[in-house]
């Protein structure tokens, strides 16, 4: 018979887990492994919450098993090392993003794509090496490889520095990769949430002019004076549209749900891309005729490899770029979610484990 989450290893840990599709969370006991020779053990002072969780949660990807510890955005401080660990000491700053582990001999790891290995193995709701289940950020202790654990550099506060593990580098990724990262070049960001926002800034940061394409007309102040676009482009307003039709190099979709994707091909140049990040749980329609007329791509990215990730929030440092956050104590995390729900949210809950998460034992 399976060992109960509590029982499977020695170490006690304690968060917060949903029990079936209602996506209700509520405290959960389980335990984490001990500290292997190539682990980095760290106490969680904050989680993200990103939207995958929220899809996770509620099985809308079909995928979920429960209870489900989710939180892929985890940031703390190092309490303990193994003695074949290189890059980290106790009392480090640290995070860990969307994976744990990967089979370290394919391609994709060769390549530093161990997000692209087959054999990835996600922080949450996956099965270890060892069988065993992994669990996410919205607990208390964390344990991973070391290859999978980020520095925090020390002018990012921890907080904001958790959003960046997923939201950042998986918006930061295809800008690089589809070469949208060259001063001059138009970009478009769409969906306003936590992806979007970050996506606003590291384009800024590369030197393009960024349009927000949105289907809330009253985000437009925010976006242009806060988070720096350059314009504004109500998708629902035809005549704004029009005008700006064939004049995108690329455009970066981190809209949540299933919505027309045709609009945006035609605002791209020839040769122009579309890049989904977003993950709708149904097929959007992908008419053939417009993609021919230009040479357009529509593609995907997912998050980013580990040395990718590194040099992300070693980039956002230096550029001074953080995510827009709410913090709230666990207790509220609920809410939250119906919140995000109606993406009623600027633009990035974090969790304060450190100061709320209280294990009742
Ligand atoms: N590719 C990856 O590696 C990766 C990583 C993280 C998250 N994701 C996915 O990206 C998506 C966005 O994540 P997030 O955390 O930024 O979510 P979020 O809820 O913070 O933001 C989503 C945005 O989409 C907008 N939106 C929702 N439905 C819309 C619709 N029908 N039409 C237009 N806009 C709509 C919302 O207003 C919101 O601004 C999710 O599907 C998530 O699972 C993918
Ligand atoms: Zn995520």
């Amino acid at each position: 018979m399976a060992k109960l989450a509590e029982q499977e290893h020695p170490n006690k840990a304690f968060g917060w887990a949903a029990r079936d599709s209602s996506g209700v969370l509520s405290p959960f006991n389980f335990s984490r492994r001990a500290t292997g020779e190539k682990d980095v053990s760290f106490k969680v002072l904050y989680c993200g919450i990103c939207h995958s969780d929220l899809h996770m949660l509620k099985n809308e990807w079909g995928s979920t098993t429960y209870p489900l510890v989710p939180g892929h955005e985890i940031a703390g401080i190092v309490t303990e090392v193994g003695s074949k660990v290189q890059k980290f000491k106790v009392g480090d700053r640290v995070g860990v993003g969307c994976m744990v582990g990967s089979c370290n001999s394919c391609e994709n790891c060769s390549n530093s794509l161990e997000n692209y290995c087959p054999k990835m193995i996600l922080t949450y709701g996956a099965k270890y090496f060892d069988g065993t289940t992994t669990y996410g950020g919205y607990s208390d202790i964390m344990v991973a490889d070391e290859h999978f654990v980020i520095r925090i550099p020390d002018n990012i506060a921890l907080d904001a520095a958790a959003p960046l593990l997923c939201a950042g580098i998986t918006v930061y990724s295809p800008l690089r990769y589809y070469g949208l990262d060259k001063p001059g070049l138009h970009v478009g960001v769409v969906g306003l949430g936590g992806l979007g926002h970050v996506a606003v800034k590291f384009a800024k940061a590369f030197g393009a002019k960024v349009t927000v394409i949105s289907t809330s007309p009253n985000k437009k102040k925010e976006a242009i004076e806060n988070l720096g676009a350059d314009s504004f482009l109500v998708s629902r307003e035809p005549e704004q549209i029009q005008a700006v039709l064939g004049t995108f190099d690329g455009i970066i979709d981190t809209v949540s749900a299933v919505h027309p994707i045709l609009p945006l091909i035609a605002l791209l140049k020839t040769h122009g891309k579309l890049v989904m990040v977003g993950a709708p749980e149904k097929p959007l329609e992908l008419p053939a005729f417009p993609l021919l007329m230009g040479r357009k791509m529509v593609a995907g990215s997912c998050i980013g490899g580990m040395k990718e990730t590194q040099e992300m929030i070693d980039f956002a440092a230096k550029h001074k770029i953080t995510p827009d956050i709410e913090v709230i104590p666990i207790d509220y995390v609920n809410t939250a979610m119906e919140r995000l729900v109606k993406a009623d949210v600027k633009y990035r809950f974090v969790i304060d484990i450190g100061n709320t998460l209280k294990s009742s034992s």
